[in-house]
Order: structure tokens, then sequence, then C-alpha cells
């Protein structure tokens, strides 16, 4: 049956340039442009903005109570820790959240913020899940490579907040429940079907938007 690691598997080459994509080796040294980063956040908070909307449209296409916890804790744990941050981050780096909200959305943004929309509007549970997946499972990974990484820089380096974030024990744990919320989804799904594929493609573009996101950082600073 299908699994959250054949999803992965499956596009291998785009999981290693998400999750060990240059702008994360940067955040982990310091030495990330300050302009990257500065234009990264903005774009996070309006596509933290959509993902919270993308949960709640979890929410809306559960049929039943104990199905909507998940997407409900997972939206509180992006609006009570994740924007928190951004938003003290924001500030240190001397933009006021109104300064955010006017922001225009980069394209990249509302690439992938409406892939992920689109995918819940016209899919199934399932496959709003695999669109979503990507975000905390890769994010959660990124984290703790950076926190065991030999050249990661902590004392001094602008980034570490961010470093400190994803790389904690609920940024795991979030990770570890969308994997496990997500197989125990597709347990009825055979490997190979077209369903299956489906998932995988789904997968794979949230992947592909995931690098893109990386990389708008430095082309738009
Ligand atoms: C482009 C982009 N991708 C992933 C995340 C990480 N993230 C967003 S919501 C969420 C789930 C738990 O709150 C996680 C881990 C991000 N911030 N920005």
């Amino acid at each position: 049956m299908l699994k959250t690691s054949d999803l992965i598997s499956s596009c291998q080459n785009d999981w290693d340039a998400y999750t060990r994509h240059r702008f994360v080796c940067e955040l982990g040294n310091g030495t990330l442009p300050e302009g990257a980063f500065r234009h990264y956040l903005q774009q996070d908070y309006l596509f933290l903005t959509h993902f919270a909307r993308a949960y709640a449209l979890a929410i809306y296409k559960c049929d039943n109570f104990a199905d909507m916890r998940y997407p409900l804790t997972s939206l509180q744990g992006t609006l009570d820790t994740e924007i928190t941050l951004h938003i003290d981050f924001c500030k240190k780096w001397g933009l006021t959240e109104t300064d955010m909200m006017a922001i225009p959305e980069a394209t990249g943004t509302v690439a992938y913020t409406r892939l992920v929309l689109d995918a819940g509007q016209s899919g199934s549970l399932v496959e709003l899940y695999a669109a979503m997946a990507p975000c905390a499972i890769g994010y959660a990974d990124i984290g703790q490579w950076l926190i065991n990484k030999s050249d990661t820089v902590f004392d001094g380096n602008p980034y570490r907040e961010w470093i400190d974030m994803y790389g904690n024990d609920e940024m795991q744990e979030a990770g570890n429940n969308c994997a496990a919320q997500l197989d125990a989804m597709m347990r009825d799904i055979p490997k190979d079907s077209a369903a299956a594929n489906r998932i995988k493609k789904i997968f794979r573009d949230a992947v592909r938007m995931e690098i893109a996101f990386w990389e708008q950082g430095y082309q738009d600073a």
C-alpha cells in the first residue's frame, strides 16, 4: 500500500534539491544575504495565510469530528507558532505586520499556495494532504539536519531562531504526525494504481514549488 516514504522516493532528486537547497545551507552557516531572507520572510507570511486556509479547507472536507482534529491542531500550530515567530522576526528586521500584509505576492507564492488550494478544492482530502505534506515533513527534516550539521553556526547567526524553531521537538512531532496521517489515509491505495500516481504527482509538484520558493528569495531580493 502507498506510504509517505514512497512519495518521497518517487521524487528523490527533487526532494533532495528542496531539503538540501543552497538557501538552507546558507541559513545554517549564517551566510545567506539579508535581502534574500527578508524577501523569504515577507513571502512566507503570505504563504502561511493561504496555508492556514488550506487547513481550514481540510476541516471542511472531513466528514466526522475525529478526523477534524488533525487539521484543527495543525491550523492552531501554524497560527500560534509559525506566524507568531514570523511577526516577531519581521519586527526585528524592521517590518510591521501591516507592512507585510501590503506586500504583493510574488509569482512563486501565488503558484505554490494556489496549487495546494486547488488540489483540495478539485480533489479528495488525501490529495489535499499530499499537496500539504512536503511543507511540514520537509521543514522538520531541514530543521533536524541543520541542528546536527557540523558546519551549522549557532553563536552570532542572525537566522538562529529560524533554525531553532524548525529543529525543535514540536516541529519534529508535526512532521511525524503529518506523515502518519497521510500513511493512514493512503492505507487502501495500491502502490501502482491510478490514484497512487495522481497522489505522487501532486506531492512532487508541491516539492517543486518548495524549490522555487527558496529560489525566489535570491531572484527577487
Ligand atoms: C514555503 C514554506 N514551506 C513550509 C513551511 C513550514 N510550515 C508551514 S505550515 C507548517 C505546518 C505546521 O505549522 C510548516 C512546518 C513554511 N513556513 N514555508
